[in-house]
């Protein structure tokens, strides 16, 4: 099969990816393997059996599934080889800086230390710049079906580990728990002088996403797709340049939309809101982030304008220094020019 020619423009472009949750990069394979490892029993016979399940109706059926799948992360290196293995896809896909979400109380709940979990994750991104300069944030993400006082437990424990940890999320079922439930919390997190983001507007109303901004102060809002029935909340969103990191894959598998030939990305671009692609939980949603680029490519006709318009918001939202920003966008545009006179 021949190339398309715009996904070897899609391969070629560099890209940060900002909305991804290491345990949703948890192929089947190393499911079975971490299994069998810690000698831990799944409910399913073989990688067929696993993959079958990956049928969801809305996030909550998804959720059920990620929480379990988690149960084989036990040991440090665990948590090192997940995170080695989204690394190299990431690097394989020219994914050159990558703000990842880890959910602590998803293994603390089940007695693994926040220890284990950090340092596996952390020596993974380490070795991962050190071995192809693929720069990277880590974002610890509160859940939201779980208590306030929950979130404050857990952000105790992160304390020791600040220096390696760059912001703090919000996940899991988003539907009974706005992002009012954690005003405090996040005040906190603000006191801390650390960064914050939200999941808002994936299946929640544009009030979560003004919620977001307003009580939570985030940086950037994930999902956010809701946000589409607010024209108010639209206007506000453009004029704040805020991004939104928007998962189209994801929103397929979740039905947020039955089709990928519904999914808004190319009107919310269009409409000057800062929306870049990002693959949420690939090994649950069918890809990578380049997988979400061709399959949008494909189903929404995407223009080697729109890919390099999303390739250079990834870059704007994310959080590294003006300089580095610079050089990315600059390279985007070398590539861009390139690619036109093959
Ligand atoms: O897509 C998501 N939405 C909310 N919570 C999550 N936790 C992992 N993935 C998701
Ligand atoms: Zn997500």
């Amino acid at each position: 099969m021949t190339t398309h020619p715009l996904d070897s423009l899609i391969q070629q472009l560099p890209k940060t990816e900002l909305h991804l949750h290491i345990e949703g990069s948890l192929e089947p394979e190393m499911m079975l393997m971490l299994a069998e490892r810690n000698g831990v029993t799944l409910n399913y016979a073989d990688i067929d059996a696993i993959r079958a399940a990956y049928d969801f109706k809305d996030l909550q059926s998804f959720l059920d599934l990620y929480y379990a799948g988690a149960d084989v992360l036990i040991h440090e290196q665990d948590f090192y080889d997940l995170t080695w293995a989204y690394l190299k896809k990431a690097h394989q896909d020219h994914v050159v800086h990558t703000e990842i979400f880890f959910d602590p109380q998803t293994h603390t709940m089940r007695g693994i230390q926040f220890a284990t979990v950090y340092n596996g994750i952390r020596r993974a991104l380490d070795d991962a710049q050190a071995k192809w300069g693929l720069t990277s944030k880590l974002i610890m993400s509160f859940l939201r079906h779980l208590s306030e006082a929950e979130g404050f437990e857990v952000l105790e424990q992160a304390i020791p580990y600040l220096s390696g940890i760059d912001g703090f999320g919000l996940d899991s079922s988003e539907k009974g728990h706005p992002p009012s439930k954690f005003e405090r919390l996040y005040a906190r997190c603000h006191a801390l002088n650390l960064p914050v983001v939200a999941h808002a507007g994936e299946e929640g109303p544009p009030e979560y996403v003004y919620e977001a901004l307003d009580l939570l102060q985030v940086k950037r809002i994930d999902h956010g797709v809701r946000s589409l029935e607010s024209e108010a909340l639209v206007k506000r969103l453009v004029a704040e340049r805020m991004p939104l990191t928007v998962c189209p894959l994801s929103n397929v598998r979740l039905k947020v939309y039955n089709d990928l030939k519904l999914h808004p990305l190319k009107k919310m671009l269009d409409m000057g809101l800062a929306v870049m692609i990002n693959s949420d939980d690939p090994a649950y949603f069918g890809g990578y982030v380049n997988d979400n680029f061709i399959a949008c490519r494909a189903a929404l006709d995407l223009s080697d304008a729109d890919i390099v318009q999303l390739a250079k918001n990834s870059f704007e939202a994310a959080w590294m220094s003006d300089a580095e920003k610079a050089k990315w966008l600059a390279e985007i545009d070398r590539v861009w020019a390139a690619w036109r006179v093959q």
